[in-house]
């Protein structure tokens, strides 16, 4: 099996590495495709997987083209891979937006399974929701599964709609958490710690809070009241967040995300 991975950035190149961890390739049959030089030079240097310039050289050797380029890009790259394609290959699209249909409509291709991870994938704790059309077949949907696997954990979801759901809560997650991790970094610098020191203290918490979360059944909610005591600091804290409606405001902000990654598979552009 030959897996091409086109778009050599944050998500191509680390699920081109996380790929050929899998029992079912050998590195060899990773090739990536980038139309940037740096990029390039880039795979060139790792010297894991062979660096590809033209979709002709590459495309039609390839069993599984894997598409993580931005979805800007699709339109065009989709109209100059439909002419190398053959019927027969699977395509993984792991573009914010792009529906399977407009794949199939642009590629010719009709195995197309449509994934939305995220950014933990790099360090190997990436979340994947993916889902399939009904032209792969059910063997085809566990190789990819493993494929997916190496770079975390995937949830096959029902429909489409919920690729574009989980897009707001865990493929653009990552950086509400981040934002929220550079707010309380600010606040510690605010009150005289240094750069490093906020550091630790803002990524230890984060760390220590998730660990706790994923040792036991209880809610978010359950844990906040082990933290808060009555009367005292941690409930200053979280009745300042409810009088600013800062839940309600997260909601919000992934709901956010959620309509554009709607929006994003109408936008005329990419078809
Ligand atoms: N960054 C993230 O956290 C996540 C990104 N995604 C999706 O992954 C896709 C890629 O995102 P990133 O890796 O962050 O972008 P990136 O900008 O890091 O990488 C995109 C790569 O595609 C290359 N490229 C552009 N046009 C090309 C073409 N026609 N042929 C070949 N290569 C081409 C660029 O040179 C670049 O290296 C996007 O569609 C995004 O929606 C999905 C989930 C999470
Ligand atoms: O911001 C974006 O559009 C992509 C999809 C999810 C994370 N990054």
């Amino acid at each position: 099996m030959k897996v091409l991975v086109i778009g050599a950035g944050n998500m191509g190149l680390t699920y081109a590495k996380g790929m050929s961890k899998s029992k079912l390739l050998k590195k060899e049959n990773i090739m990536v495709l980038d139309t940037s030089e740096e990029k390039l030079d880039e795979v060139d240097q790792m010297s894991d997987f062979d660096a590809y310039r033209n979709l002709e050289d590459c495309v039609p050797q390839a069993d599984i083209i894997f598409i993580a380029v931005k979805p800007y890009h699709a339109e065009d790259l989709f109209r100059k891979i439909n002419k190398l394609v053959t019927g027969d290959q699977l395509l993984i699209s792991i573009m914010a937006g792009i529906t399977i249909k407009t794949i199939k409509d642009t590629t010719g291709l009709t195995k197309i399974i449509r994934a939305m991870p995220n950014l933990p994938a790099q360090v190997g704790k990436g979340l994947t929701s993916y889902v399939a059309s009904p032209e792969v077949s059910r063997i085809e949907l566990l190789a990819i599964e493993s494929l997916l696997d190496t770079t975390g954990k995937s949830i096959l979801v029902k429909d489409e709609n919920f690729i574009d759901a989980s897009t707001g809560i865990s493929g653009s997650g990552p950086a509400y958490v981040f934002y929220f991790m550079q707010s309380m970094m600010e606040a510690a610098l605010q009150m005289g710690f240094s750069p490093n020191v906020s550091k630790v203290l803002v990524a230890q918490t984060f760390t220590g809070a998730i660990e706790l979360f994923n040792q036991n059944t209880l809610s978010p909610n359950s844990w906040m009241e082990k933290v808060a005591s009555k009367g005292g600091t941690t409930r200053a804290a979280l009745n300042s967040m409810e009088d600013n409606n800062v839940g309600e405001l997260i909601k919000e902000a992934a709901f956010a995300a959620f309509d554009r990654a709607v929006e994003l598979g109408k936008e005329k552009q990419h078809v």
